[in-house]
């Protein structure tokens, strides 16, 4: 192994799960002008969850895309995709390549301040393709990121800034969950968008 290569990315769970920091992907540029324009086109809508009955709605914003209006019931909601928007295409593209796995609908996610964030959970609903990698993006403020072992109860934290890709891979979703903290320390929104395979 040539330890001075940096394409050589490094695994940052210790066991039983693959997930890759990439670091920045996307120059300052790239990311104003794609942040402006997901911020302001992007039918943004606060997500929707009904549990044992009744009826939640978040503060984040949330919008599904994908090759095709997918529609799939998911926390007792069904959920309709919006075709690909150009600029959506170009990052898919620029996350395909540097992943080598490609994807078929995207979830964004927009936390307007550190106030929001996201509960514990893992990505492994039924419709999302066995062990495929996820690539998440983000947009916007720098936030902090975490994953937990379901059953060891071990944490591993990342920073994720501006510009950068995660890969999630392999069986992440089944022995780990994560999450979003969050924080006072955060006033400015955030966009995240994770590519997925997903299966009907
Ligand atoms: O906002 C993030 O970084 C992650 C979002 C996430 O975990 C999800 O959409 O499933
Ligand atoms: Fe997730």
């Amino acid at each position: 192994m040539d330890l001075f290569n940096p394409d050589i990315v490094q695994n940052i769970l210790p066991y039983e799960g693959e997930v890759v920091y990439h670091g920045l992907v996307l120059n300052k540029e790239q990311c104003a002008s794609y942040y402006q324009n997901l911020f302001n086109e992007i039918p943004w809508e606060h997500d929707q969850a009904i549990v044992f009955g009744k009826h939640y709605t978040t503060k984040r914003k949330v919008a599904w895309f994908g090759d095709e209006e997918y529609s799939y019931k998911y926390s007792g909601v069904v959920k309709q995709a919006h075709i690909w928007t150009k600029e959506l295409l170009e990052l898919k593209k620029i996350v395909e390549e540097i992943s080598g796995a490609t994807y078929n609908s995207c979830l964004l996610n927009l936390y307007h301040t550190g106030e929001e964030g996201m509960a514990w959970h893992s990505d492994g609903e039924k419709s999302l393709e066995n062990n495929g990698t996820i690539g998440s993006l983000t947009l916007g403020a720098t936030r902090k990121f975490s994953f937990k072992h379901k059953n060891t109860k071990d944490k591993v934290d990342i920073i994720l800034e501006e510009g950068s890709l995660l890969l999630m891979k392999g069986t992440t979703q089944k022995n780990w969950l994560h999450r979003l903290p969050p924080t006072k320390k955060v006033h400015t929104p955030r966009i995240n968008l994770t590519f997925r395979t997903i299966v009907l």
